[in-house]
């Protein structure tokens, strides 16, 4: 009975094996020879690691083609075929700490007692490529395919500017006859943005990321289309004639730079420790990298003890992967939600099933608008694909899949909140609610703004206290701000004694915000904090701003004619200079602004100041020259027009003096601060 069982259980097992490996060489043929995955890596990923986990737990020997055994895909059949000199093999992965530290045990465990250095590597994402040099010049460039034989890109890769036709030698290093150099072929982030826009406008589909541009790019029949793509390499190894060159990895790196390859930056760690300090230094940084990493390589960093350890089938035991958070994922769609927003635009949102993407759980995501939505099919029920890079907010890149059960999204003809009509403004996609202020959505959105840190920065006037007061029919304008009855707010929850004196002291100091808060504060269309600062330094005071017609609207810096139409057709809505002057009398009182001079010496001028000063405090005189039209900053470069130095001036002065940069003193400060 027992065996039987056995039996059935592992014909059940072999079965689901041999779906996943059917599954998963589809995968692969989509993504090594077509280059438009359908799942994304993550999940292409946990299907590997699922197969890995199965097969062990059958326990028969593994065949040699099963997808855990080798190594991307064969060539294909539209380029030559190039066997390479020695293999090119993948990585082995690691998703956590743990598996981390496992590696570092394996390692130890292999080798006895001796020191273990590494070196981490960010893991560009991109394509690796063998490149074949005789006597120092390139003769074949070839995709890595299945890790024995590539393609030949060679016409491809010489539009490549990071890769050299010939290695730089400065005659003290005899190159081996053959010697080929293995490196990623990438694209940035910069360029794999345009290049989607243009195949978008050329009604082409977008590559799904940068890696499968950059084969898509380099995989071309005509070499012209891959010059166009602005391809970037990093060298990160060696193949035949190589190993004889360096005794570490460390080593050889230094090498390639010197044969004219860019090389990436790297660190040396002995410890896991180290290790995964090195990554979450790395991690902080991808967002700001100008290209895309999907993680950091552990190499052992010796040779000798690389060779010791070997290899195992499709990956060397000396170095591991360790994989970041993936930044995109895909999951599925629970139902559209209309949002909203302070100027009556109601903006569709999908709501997702949470799911962990770059490092955090999210479940919603916005879609811009009407378009995006139905460009993207976000239906209820349809598969998409989520990326959040860094601290980006959360996005829908693509729907992958719309099965029948997908529901298309109804558009609203009334708004969700208040039940007033909807309507568009010509030319706009963005539909709007009619309820202006009575719409509470709106309300409360425009109440979030006045209060807001970069507007009227009331503090403990948060979120729900703001919904709170709207829904009890406290807060039915802005004005109602500084006239609230705080004998009713008493005995709400969250609300104490305590609460309502700081925020009564909070509203009191906010009456005094600069003029240019308090117009960003109103919450008029195209006027934001920069818009608003251009107005109180170009008019002074509110008065005069509210006066302001279109043509002295024009003569502002920065206000084009819409913002002008914006701002006149706001102040001349009566129901607005009602609210506004309910304000000023309730005390808001915004201090006039000082009136930008023009025709300043330093207008336009790019200015530092450093050390102190006698008669006036650094931080003063910079506010008084930027009210001037001169532009303080901090530090000292080439585009500084002119250091004014002070007392005990140190480094920046020696910069400006290093540079060459005009140096003037605290007398002339007085001048330019007194200049009428
Ligand atoms: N979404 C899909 O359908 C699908 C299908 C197949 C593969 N994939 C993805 O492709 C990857 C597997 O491909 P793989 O076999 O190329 O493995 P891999 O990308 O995980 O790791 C090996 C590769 O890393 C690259 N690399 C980058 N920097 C390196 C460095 N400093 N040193 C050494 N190598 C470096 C090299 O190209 C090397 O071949 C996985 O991320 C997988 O999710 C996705
Ligand atoms: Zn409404």
């Amino acid at each position: 009975m027992e065996s039987s069982k056995t039996t059935a259980d592992s014909e059940d097992l072999r079965q689901r094996i041999t779906l996943l490996r059917n599954e998963i060489r589809g995968h692969n043929y989509r993504y090594y020879t077509l280059d438009a995955p359908q799942i994304t890596d993550a999940e292409y990923d946990l299907l590997l690691r699922e197969l890995d986990s199965l097969e062990s737990e059958l326990g028969e020997p593994v065949p040699d083609d099963s997808p855990t055994r080798i190594v991307g895909a064969p060539p294909s059949a539209t380029f030559t075929s190039r066997v390479h000199g020695e293999p090119l093999l993948s990585l082995a992965n690691a998703f956590d700490e743990e598996e981390v530290e496992a590696f570092v045990h394996r390692a130890a465990e292999g080798l006895g007692d001796v020191e273990l250095s590494f070196i981490s590597e960010p893991k560009i994402d991109g394509l690796a490529v063998n490149l074949r040099y005789e006597q120092g010049v390139l003769v074949v460039a070839a995709t890595r395919g299945d890790g024995i034989s590539g393609e030949d890109v060679t016409d491809n890769v010489r539009t490549i500017a990071g890769i050299p036709w010939h290695l730089k030698t400065n005659g003290d290093l005899t190159l081996p006859p053959v010697l080929e150099v293995r490196g990623e072929v990438y694209m940035s982030r910069r360029s794999f943005a345009a290049l989607n826009e243009q195949r978008d406008a050329e009604g082409q589909p977008p590559f799904a990321n940068p890696r499968n541009a950059a084969a898509g790019s380099l995989r071309q029949l005509d070499a012209r289309v891959t010059a166009q793509r602005k391809l970037g390499f990093f060298a990160y190894g060696v193949g035949l004639g190589g190993r004889a060159l360096a005794s570490s990895q460390s080593e050889l790196l230094i090498l390639l730079q010197g044969f004219g390859f860019a090389a990436q930056q790297t660190e040396m760690a002995s410890s896991v420790a180290e290790l995964l300090e090195g990554y979450h230094r790395l991690l902080e940084q991808r967002p700001n990298l100008a290209y895309e990493i999907d993680g950091i390589v552990y190499k052992l960093d010796s040779y000798e003890l690389q060779e010791r350890l070997g290899a195992v089938a499709r990956s060397p035991r000396w170095a591991i992967a360790h994989k970041f958070p993936a930044e995109e994922v895909t999951t599925s769609v629970r139902d559209i939600i209309w949002q909203v927003g302070r100027t009556g635009v109601i903006t569709p949102v999908a709501d997702m099933e949470p799911v962990a993407v770059g490092g955090v759980v999210v479940s919603r995501a916005t879609l811009h608008n009407i378009d995006e939505l139905q460009r993207k099919q976000v239906y209820t029920g349809a598969t998409v694909v989520v990326r959040r890079a860094g601290d980006v907010i959360p996005e829908v890149v693509r729907t992958l899949n719309v099965d029948d059960s997908a529901r298309k999204p109804v558009i609203p003809d009334e708004c969700p909140v208040c039940g007033a009509s909807v309507f568009r403004i010509e030319g706009e996609v963005a539909i709007r609610c009619s309820g202006g202020l009575s719409c509470s959505a709106q309300l409360k959105e425009r109440l979030r703004h006045f209060v807001s840190r970069g507007a009227m920065d009331i503090e403990g006037m948060g979120d729900k206290l703001v919904a709170r007061l709207v829904d009890e029919g406290m807060l039915k304008s802005i004005a109602d701000v500084y006239e609230l009855d705080y004998a009713q707010l008493a005995g709400w929850q969250g609300v104490g004694e305590k609460k309502i004196t700081n925020l009564q002291a909070a509203l009191e100091v906010s009456k005094q915000r600069p003029l240019a808060r308090f117009l960003h504060a109103l919450g008029i269309r195209h006027v934001g904090s920069a818009t608003g600062a251009s107005l109180a330094s170009h008019f002074g005071n509110l008065d005069a701003v509210m006066a302001a017609d279109q043509e002295s609207l024009l003569a502002v810096p920065d206000i084009g004619p819409e913002v002008a139409a914006s701002i006149c057709s706001f102040f001349g809505e009566q129901h607005n200079r009602d609210v506004i002057h309910r304000l000023l009398r309730a005390g808001v009182e915004p201090p006039a602004a000082q009136v930008a001079a023009t025709g300043h010496p330093l207008a336009g001028k790019t200015v530092v100041l450093t050390g102190s000063f006698e008669a006036v405090n650094r931080r003063v005189a910079q506010e008084k020259l930027r009210l001037f039209g001169a532009k303080p900053t901090g530090s000292v470069s080439a585009k500084t027009d002119l250091v004014i130095a002070g007392e005990k001036a140190g480094s920046k002065l020696t910069k400006a003096r290093e540079l060459g940069i005009e140096i003037a003193g605290e007398a002339e400060l007085l001048a330019w601060l007194n200049w009428q």
